[in-house]
């Protein structure tokens, strides 16, 4: 595990794990070429969804902004389209990874066949007109100082959490890579389309910026967190917060079990590299996860 200032973004330190042999990820060659894709994943955010939209638009680089509608029963899709969005829809419901799996898939099939692949910017949909703030995001990775950058928060009014599957989520990384966030759950984040490759498939639900944080820093990515100005709709301490919790709780656990799982079973494979080839017959490299 190394750190190093992000040049062009201040003091900001970036989180590097030593490098699998072979795991070298080359920087973008060009960022005045470098495009972005906002991906938002929206799941009955109409009262939110047009402000957000049009805030993301103003963020340098950006030239599409992709909304995908989970399965929302109100007007998300339509308020979304109006203030400039592409959108794509899923029919039922399938949890916030699915539609950024969703998301990426579609902004891969509008890159362009030659030169770089957009950048992804992942953003939430309730964060309104202060998603503009999340353009901070963009540089470290434009610049190749970063593969991922993760938006900090400053304190949300009305936030009812105790820090219990914060505190998870950032155990959990830390044991696996080394590193413990401050905001493992913030799903503010801009990333190389092969740092998103590296965490697909991703953790289902609310595991996903989890088991995506673990999955990129173990295969060699460099990831830098940065505050932004951002403001969402944090979940109170009423039941149906706590209702929140327990799945976020739930899904944290799940994507970081397959991960242990993942692990174990590559452990095996090192140990005893004859019953079980690796995959480049490299077997034994990597510098070995810690959990
Ligand atoms: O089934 C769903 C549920 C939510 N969303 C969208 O996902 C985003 C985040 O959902 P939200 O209800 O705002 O969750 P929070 O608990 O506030 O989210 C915090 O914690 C999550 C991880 O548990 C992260 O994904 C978020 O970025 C972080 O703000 C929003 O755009 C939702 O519309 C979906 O796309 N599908
Ligand atoms: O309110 C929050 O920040 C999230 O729902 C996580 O809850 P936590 O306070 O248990 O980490």
């Amino acid at each position: 595990m190394s750190s190093e200032s992000a040049g062009g973004s201040g003091s900001l330190r970036v989180i590097r794990r030593r490098a699998p042999e072979g795991a070298r990820h080359p920087v973008p060659s060009a960022p005045d070429d470098q495009r972005v894709a906002v991906v938002i994943p929206a799941k009955d955010e109409a009262e939110r969804i047009a402000a957000t939209v049009r805030a993301v638009r103003a963020i340098p680089h950006v030239d599409l902004v992709l909304v995908v509608d989970d399965g929302s029963e109100d007007d998300t899709q339509h308020l979304a389209r109006g203030a400039g969005a592409v959108v794509v829809r899923h029919s039922h419901n399938r949890g916030k990874a699915s539609a950024m799996e969703t998301g990426a898939a579609v902004v891969a099939m509008r890159d362009a066949e030659t030169g770089p692949a957009r950048l992804l910017l992942f953003v939430d949909a309730d964060l309104g007109a202060t998603a503009v703030n999340a353009a901070p995001l963009v540089p470290p990775v434009l610049h190749g100082k970063a593969d991922m950058s993760i938006a900090t928060l400053p304190k949300q009014a009305g936030a009812g959490g105790r820090g219990i599957v914060t505190g998870l989520a950032r155990r959990s990384i830390h044991a696996a890579t080394g590193w413990a966030p401050a905001q493992p759950l913030s799903g503010q984040r801009c990333l190389t389309r092969a740092a998103f490759d590296a965490a697909t498939p991703l953790a289902r639900g609310w595991g996903v910026e989890t088991g995506m944080t673990i999955d990129v820093l173990l295969q060699g990515f460099a990831v830098v967190e940065v505050p932004c100005d951002l403001r969402h709709r944090a979940s109170g301490s009423d039941l149906k917060g706590q209702l929140h919790r327990a799945a976020q709780y739930r899904d944290v656990a799940m994507a970081v079990a397959a991960r242990r799982f993942r692990h174990y079973k590559q452990k095996v494979s090192r140990d005893d590299p004859g019953e079980v080839p690796g995959p480049s017959g490299q077997a034994g490299q990597a510098e070995p996860p810690q959990f």
